[in-house]
């Protein structure tokens, strides 16, 4: 469960990127946050994986209050969070595999334990017959589906995504979709930032509209 209650968040050069935020998104619902590009979007899904820390107003996920955490608790929260972040770059330098294997690693899981794991993120997202390609001879939607096998392989309870379908076309967008849909269905929390508006015309799930800061649906 994810839990804002009027949350702020002013970065240091004093902008309010939100204001008196509040929603809840209970454990296994999926939504959609639309909203102007500096709407605020991914400062929000930043807060929720303690990457910013919101000025006042409380932020629980999972039932830990994220706002307060300390920062040795930081990788704790994060092993139950799957991040698709644009900042998240790809390895080109290791292959597939290696580029899913990498968070089992950094969470202490021995090669044998995470192998299979690897291969189950790879099959989930349609790239386990890429396994020992190199990511360069991907498509840009293969290599947002290696994005998410990574954000995935660590089986975690809530998954976030910040514009997971820029710069792909229609078709491979809405496979991207239907790959969070199938995630939410067995019950994983899903929450995705996008500006993407005929995406959202599609779209079944909650939708929150930020405008300059604020929540306003
Ligand atoms: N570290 C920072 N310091 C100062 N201002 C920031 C910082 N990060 C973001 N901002 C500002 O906060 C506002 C919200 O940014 P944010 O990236 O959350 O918006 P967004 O809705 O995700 O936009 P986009 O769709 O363009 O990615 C913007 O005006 C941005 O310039």
């Amino acid at each position: 469960m994810i839990s804002f209650s009027q949350v702020c968040k002013r970065y240091p050069n004093g902008f309010e990127a939100l204001r008196d935020v509040s929603f809840i998104l209970e454990a296994g619902e999926m939504a959609l946050i639309n909203g102007h590009s500096g709407a605020g979007k991914s400062t929000l899904l930043r807060l929720i994986a303690a990457i910013e820390r919101p000025t006042t107003g409380s932020i629980i996920v999972n039932g830990q209050n994220v706002g307060t955490l300390k920062g040795g608790a930081i990788p704790f929260l994060r092993r139950n969070l799957g991040l698709v972040f644009q900042d998240q770059k790809i390895l080109f330098d290791r292959t597939v595999f290696q580029n899913v294997l990498l968070p089992l690693q950094i969470s202490g899981f021995s090669r044998r334990a995470a192998i299979g794991r690897v291969r189950a993120a790879l099959d989930k997202v349609g790239l386990l017959s890429r396994e020992k390609a190199q990511p360069i001879t991907l498509s840009g939607g293969e290599q947002q589906r290696l994005c998410i096998a990574r954000a995935i392989v660590n089986r975690p309870s809530i998954l976030i995504a910040d514009e997971p379908t820029s710069n792909l076309d229609a078709d491979y967008a809405r496979d991207i979709m239907d790959m969070f849909k199938s995630f939410n269905q067995v019950g994983v929390t899903v929450l995705i930032a996008t500006h993407d508006v005929e995406l959202l015309g599609n779209m079944q799930q909650r939708i929150f509209t930020l405008s300059h800061g604020k929540l306003t649906a």
